[in-house]
Order: C-alpha cells, then sequence, then structure tokens
C-alpha cells in the first residue's frame, strides 16, 4: 500500500519511481540526451523564465480544457509523443499507452521502433475508447518499405503521419554507448520489419543507419508522401521560423517543434524559446505543437501562451509505463490535466483561447516584470 510519503502525486514522483525501478542501462536510454546533456536541461529549466500573469475575479467554476487536434475535441491540450521501446518499460508497452491515451481522450504518436504493430495499436486504444494516432515515419533508403508504414498506418485508420527531421543520424549519445545499449532479447521493431533476431544482431545506432538516405530532403520526401497517402503531414522535429516557412510552402498540415527531447543535436534551443518566433512564422497558416520538457499543467500553459495550440510528451509516458503499465500512463495524464486545470482556473482563462501572451511576464535581472 502507498504510505503518504510514496504517493505519486507529481510527474516528478512518477519520474523518481521510475529511476527506482529500471535498470541502469534503460534508465539512461530513455532518460539521457546527446552529447552534454545541455538541451536536455534546457528543455526543463527554460520553462521557468515564465512566470504567470493571472486575472482575478472571474468566473472559473466552469473551464472548458477542450481542444481540436486532428478534427476531434481532445480532453486537454496534451497528447503522447512517438517514443520507441516502449516494451522495455513495461511488457505491455505502446498497448498500454494507447489505451490510457484513449480513455483519457487525447491523441498518441506512433514511433516506428515500436514493439507492437500500428494495426495492434491502433485496436488496442479503439477497445477502449475514440482514439487518433499519428504515425512516426523517417525517410529512408527503401523507399518501399517507407512506403509499406505509410500504407498499413493510413489502413490502420491513423491521421496523420509525423515525419521526424531531426534525425537523418542518430545524435552523440556517449550513455547508450557506455552501456552498450540493446534492447531485450526477444523484442521486435514490427514496422520497420525487422525481428528481434535481426536487432540484437547489429548495434542499436547501426540499426539507424538506413535512415540518412539520399530522401532526406523537403523536395524529395514530401511531395512524395503527399502523392501516396491522404493522411494529414507533419513535420516533426523544426526549431526555426525559416522551416515553418518551407514547410507551409509544402503544403504541410502541422509542425512539431521539437529538438526530439534533447536527444539529436544538443546545444539547440529549448523548445519553449525556439517556439515563439515559429508561432509567429506561422501565423495561423499550419498548425504549431510543440514537444520536449513538460512536465506540469503550468507547463503546458506557458506553451499555448506563448503561441502553441497543443502539447505533446514523451519521457513522463515511458515513467507511467515503467510505474505501472496502462494505469501508469493514465496517471499521467490525469496529473497533468488536474495541473492544467487548476491553472488555468488559477490564471483566470475559461477557455483555451483565453491563454494568451497577456498571461505571461518575464522578471528581468535588474527587477522590473516585463510584458511579452
Ligand atoms: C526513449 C525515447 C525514444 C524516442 N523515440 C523516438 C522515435 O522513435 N521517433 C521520434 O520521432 N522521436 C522519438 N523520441 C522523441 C519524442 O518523440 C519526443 O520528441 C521527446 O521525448 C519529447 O521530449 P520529452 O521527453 O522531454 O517530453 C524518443 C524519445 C525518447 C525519450
Ligand atoms: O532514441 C531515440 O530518440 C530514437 O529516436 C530511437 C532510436 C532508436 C530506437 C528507438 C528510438
Amino acid at each position: 500500500m502507498a504510505s503518504p510519503s510514496n504517493k505519486i502525486l507529481s510527474i516528478s514522483d512518477l519520474e523518481k519511481s521510475a529511476f527506482r525501478t529500471l535498470p541502469v542501462g534503460t534508465r539512461e536510454f530513455y532518460n539521457s540526451g546527446a552529447t552534454n546533456q545541455v538541451t536536455v536541461r534546457e528543455n526543463i529549466s527554460a520553462f521557468q523564465k515564465y512566470r504567470l500573469l493571472p486575472r482575478v475575479l472571474r468566473d472559473v467554476s466552469q473551464v472548458n480544457t477542450t481542444t481540436r487536434v486532428f478534427d476531434r475535441d481532445i480532453t486537454f491540450p496534451l497528447c503522447v509523443s512517438p517514443a520507441g521501446i516502449q516494451a522495455m518499460a513495461h511488457p505491455d508497452g505502446e498497448l498500454a499507452t494507447s489505451k490510457a491515451c484513449a480513455r483519457m481522450g487525447v491523441s498518441m504518436g506512433i514511433s516506428s521502433f515500436a514493439n507492437n504493430s500500428v494495426e495492434q495499436i491502433t485496436a488496442a486504444g479503439r477497445e477502449v475508447g475514440p482514439i487518433d494516432h499519428a504515425m512516426q515515419l523517417y525517410s529512408m533508403n527503401d523507399r518501399k518499405k517507407e512506403a509499406r508504414i505509410v500504407r498499413r498506418a493510413e489502413a490502420a485508420g491513423c491521421k496523420a503521419i509525423f515525419l521526424t527531421a531531426d534525425s537523418p543520424v542518430l545524435g552523440v549519445r556517449y550513455n547508450e554507448w557506455r552501456n552498450g545499449f540493446q534492447p531485450s532479447p526477444g523484442l521486435a521493431y514490427p514496422m520497420l520489419e525487422k525481428s528481434s533476431e535481426d536487432i540484437q544482431k547489429q548495434s542499436h545506432d547501426d540499426g539507424f543507419t538506413s535512415f540518412n538516405s539520399d530522401s532526406h530532403s523537403w523536395e524529395k520526401e514530401i511531395p512524395w508522401l503527399r502523392s501516396i497517402t491522404n493522411m494529414e503531414i507533419w513535420i516533426k522535429g523544426i526549431l526555426s521560423p525559416e522551416d515553418v516557412e518551407i514547410a507551409i510552402r509544402y503544403g504541410c498540415d502541422g509542425v512539431l517543434i521539437s529538438n526530439h527531447g534533447g536527444r539529436q543535436l544538443d546545444e539547440t534551443p529549448a523548445t519553449i524559446d525556439a517556439l515563439p518566433a515559429c508561432a509567429q512564422a506561422a501565423r495561423g497558416r499550419i498548425r504549431i505543437h510543440v514537444d520536449g520538457g513538460i512536465r506540469s499543467g503550468s507547463d503546458i500553459f506557458k506553451a499555448l501562451a506563448l503561441g502553441a495550440e497543443c502539447c505533446w510528451v514523451g519521457r513522463p509516458m515511458l515513467w507511467g509505463l515503467a510505474y505501472n503499465g496502462e494505469q501508469g500512463v493514465q496517471l499521467m495524464l490525469e496529473i497533468m490535466y488536474k495541473e492544467f486545470k487548476r491553472c488555468m482556473q488559477l490564471a483566470g482563462c475559461k477557455s483555451i483561447s483565453e491563454i494568451s501572451l497577456a498571461s505571461l511576464a518575464v522578471v528581468r535581472a535588474d527587477g522590473p516584470l516585463s510584458r511579452l
């Protein structure tokens, strides 16, 4: 039985619990990032530059936290990012994540490195309730295999392709290399058509080489994708307003402002810092979502105030899975939902559309509060 001291109340409690239970190699694969971990840390710390400026005496007895993603109202503006190898956190892996997302009424991204197939993952979620999925994709040397992933995702009812644009090669992963990280024996990557034997035969790093393809470019990838699918096309891993412009020019439906949780190029800006210029460049012409370092309801609130329509989380889902499978991911989403709703109420916002730059301020080193 949980005693008050080990009760899970916050995302940090979940993180600590996962830290205690996961073997070191898995834990470092999940938690760490590239090179010197500068961006991993800054994705979190950058949120503290912003302060909440509440408006008071507004009737917040009824707040509406819902927002629209992929033509569906989701419970609140938080979805679960595509993260690979979830079966190392819990044997149910992505099936548990899909069910928890469906129960909580939010969308889920499915990694190409999922240990379950898109057909199994979407079906598991729909057993519980209505849910939308996005299929994460890399540009691959093997175009036929890439097309098979896209077709399977579309047939399974996925609403969008998330083309991961920040990963032509794997980042510099000292921790993974030091630990000789390998997925557990027995785990497969069904979407990449890799059996557990295939995976154990090569290093984790080598498993990535097929993505450094000559099709990794706007002009070769996007028109081709558009020609083979009717799903929405989103670019995952954009940090610059120039790339937002290009995504608009290529007719993409959305961008996920992301630095891959600090796991690819280290010393990129925190996503919350890259977001405002990207949102301004978009001027409503393309959807702008963000992930990286979102750990509380006030983090979601700040990201919305700075121009995102919706946030996504990676590691908190893995910590939830490690804590208690489907119920652990549900607990993670419940914590975030309750914190976000209460943040809206305390800040005086009745609906998502009332969250704006006016809700934030920054405290400058020399004193006065600056409005954004
Ligand atoms: C263990 C792990 C595996 C990941 N695998 C993928 C992946 O297969 N494809 C992808 O596009 N992003 C992947 N990501 C990045 C996430 O989609 C997301 O961008 C990132 O986790 C967000 O940051 P956060 O963990 O701070 O919330 C992975 C992240 C983690 C932590
Ligand atoms: O670790 C990652 O960030 C990632 O994208 C990945 C790479 C290989 C296998 C699984 C996930």
